[in-house]
């Protein structure tokens, strides 16, 4: 009998994305033999309101430039274009729509699934699709808050990356070569994020 294609998740903020990402989509890609890992940057993240977090257009655009290289990884606009605060409720909605034959595999730090209990409607959530935790370092990675056989914990390469690092270092005038991929640097310089200065408006943006 053929097992069913198994999808990837990686749903985040991706303010800016950072290699503690795409290690994390690689090994899970990897030991759960999906066939791709589509990164679902959030719209309006909810539980981030009191912090600023930059345009949707530049997170999407960061995340497609730092995923184009390898051929098991994708984007999903899904979240960004249904506007309003991001539910993963209705990111796995709009993607078992997408992919109704298709198992889907939530991928989360273990700092995010330390807090799994705070998202909307997650009583229905596990129903939708296998959650995974990986390790990260400064969390430590514990299923025992959450219904048995909802979640596996993975352990992957400690990367202590964050994008709040990143950003502070850019604010600061530091460098985040090799925090990020070469084309994030790229990005960010030529977009002027994170800087004292705010970026101008998607809608002003010059060739
Ligand atoms: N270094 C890392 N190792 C493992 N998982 C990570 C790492 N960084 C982020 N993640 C996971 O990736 C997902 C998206 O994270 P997010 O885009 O919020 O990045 P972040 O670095 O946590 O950002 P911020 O510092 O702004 O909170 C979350 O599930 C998070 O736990
Ligand atoms: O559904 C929720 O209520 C919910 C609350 C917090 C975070 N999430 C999701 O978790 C993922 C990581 O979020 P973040 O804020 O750590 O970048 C991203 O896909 C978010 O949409 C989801």
């Amino acid at each position: 009998m053929s097992r069913r294609r198994r999808i990837g998740v990686m749903g985040g903020t991706f303010d800016p994305i950072h290699h503690g990402h795409l290690v994390a989509a690689s090994e899970v890609q990897a030991q759960f033999g999906l066939e791709q890992v589509i990164f679902v940057p959030t719209g309006q993240p909810w539980q981030k309101s009191h912090e600023l977090v930059s345009p949707a257009e530049d997170r999407y655009l960061m995340t497609v430039v730092a995923t184009a290289s390898n051929p098991r990884f994708s984007v999903s606009r899904v979240d960004i274009d249904r506007g309003g605060p991001t539910y993963t409720i209705d990111t796995l909605g709009d993607l078992r729509a997408e992919f109704p034959d298709a198992e889907l595999y939530f991928i989360t730090g273990a700092d995010a699934l330390e807090q799994i209990l705070s998202w909307h409607r997650i009583e229905e959530l596990f129903d939708l699709a296998h959650f995974i935790g990986v390790t990260r370092p400064g969390y430590s990675l514990n299923g025992a808050h959450l219904p048995q056989g909802t979640v596996s914990l993975v352990e992957i390469p400690a990367l202590a990356i964050s994008s709040t690092g990143c950003r502070s270092r850019v604010n600061a005038g530091l460098p985040v070569w090799y925090l990020v991929p070469d084309g994030i640097v790229q990005y960010i310089t030529k977009r002027g994020l994170y800087r004292p200065e705010p970026a101008a408006p998607a809608a002003e943006w010059g060739p």
